[in-house]
């Protein structure tokens, strides 16, 4: 038998599994709610990014200044390499569903920046004192399964021994540099698009705390962003970012930050999963999602809406979909970029 949650530590190997083992009860948060605050986040990264103002031609094309989704090196023929890593807590039960979703959501950032994933390596924690070797092995399968739907190699990995099971990977993709979507390229004037609804955060949140699976979430989490990436680069989207542990504010915040402009959020033109609402009434909100509405308030218009909208809008996502400055077909246009006025983010 694997021992209870609570009774952790490191001891003998576990070998055979109970019967129903909730990983999530494992972890102290789930997902990209478990992420660093963004404002905390970026005090601790400062002393990486004072390198200058940056070169164009310049062989990191993008680094560390405006927080983009992803690292981008120079490589010949007009070509980038994209890298990115990203692994989080269990924010399912289930340890494929969590491999799955966990693989979606670190390609997600290499599509988030107009590129197309290569070869991925996988990170994993595991204790293995208290949770069966079998149920890591389902969860690289379930990488492998959306690594392998994104036409992505896996081609190794690292693996240790940890309080809490992690998993993830580090993806390196490829990108037209003529075609590249960063946080720093919205422009006023053009519209602002949502590939997925919101609401993944307070739904696994719910599903923490009783069990409840909500599939339309789970859907949502393990669908690729490769379709949303491609439209993105074929409508000519300069753009761009995933929306994942900042929320919808947070993330759109960053990008409007770093284009010099401003962003107008429609809110009741922004899609939300089925039960996103009442699982907010129920109480099921993370702390990271109020962290996220803390970091954007001192920056933000809040007062065409109530602070449950607002909370909702600031909802931690885990492999949310693409906000893209520009149009792609089947994805609701949620409001628009104007030139910087006296907030950097008016939701109306
Ligand atoms: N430990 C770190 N060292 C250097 N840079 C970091 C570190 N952690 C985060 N960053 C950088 O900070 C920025 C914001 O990080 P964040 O993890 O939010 O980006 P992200 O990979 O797009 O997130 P997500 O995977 O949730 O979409 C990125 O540019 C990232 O490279
Ligand atoms: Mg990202």
């Amino acid at each position: 038998m694997a021992r209870a949650p609570s009774a952790r530590g490191y001891g003998r190997a576990v070998t055979t599994a109970p019967a129903r083992i909730r990983l999530t009860q494992y972890a102290h948060g789930g997902g990209c709610a478990c992420k660093i605050p963004p404002g905390e986040l970026e005090a601790v990264v400062a002393g990486l990014t004072a390198t200058g103002p940056r070169d164009p031609a310049a062989e990191l094309v993008v680094g560390l200044d405006d927080g983009d989704d992803a690292a981008v090196v120079r490589i010949a023929g007009g070509q980038g390499l994209v890298l990115t890593t990203d692994f989080f807590t269990p924010v399912v039960d289930d340890a494929y569903t969590f491999g799955r979703i966990a693989a979606a959501n670190a390609l997600s950032d290499v599509y988030a920046m107009g590129g197309t994933p290569v070869v991925a390596v996988n990170l994993l924690g595991w204790p293995r004192d208290v949770l069966p070797a079998e149920l890591a092995a389902e969860v690289l399968r379930g990488g492998l399964e959306v690594a392998q739907e994104a036409g992505c190699h896996v081609g190794g990995g690292h693996s240790i021994d940890d309080p809490e099971p992690k998993y993830g990977m580090a993806v390196t993709g490829v990108v037209d540099l003529d075609r590249l979507i960063t946080n720093s390229g919205a422009v006023a004037g053009t519209p602002l698009s949502l590939t997925k609804p919101l609401g993944v955060g307070v739904l696994n949140s719910r599903m923490k705390a009783t069990g409840e699976v909500s599939d339309e979430a789970v859907a949502a989490m393990t669908t690729l962003n490769r379709d949303a990436g491609r439209a993105a680069v074929a409508a000519g989207i300069r753009a761009g970012t995933d929306v994942t542990g900042f929320g919808l504010l947070g993330h759109l915040y960053k990008m409007a930050r770093a284009s010099g402009v401003t962003a107008v959020v429609d809110a009741a033109a922004v899609p939300y999963l089925a039960g996103a609402r009442e699982a907010l009434a129920d109480g099921h909100v993370s702390g990271g999602t109020r962290r996220n509405l803390d970091w954007v308030r001192p920056h933000t218009d809040l007062s065409a809406v109530s602070e449950d909208e607002a909370l909702l809008l600031a909802d931690a996502q885990t492999s949310g979909g693409l906000l893209l400055g520009g149009e792609v077909p089947g994805a609701p246009v949620i409001g628009e970029f104007v030139p910087r006025g006296e907030h950097v983010v008016i939701v109306r």
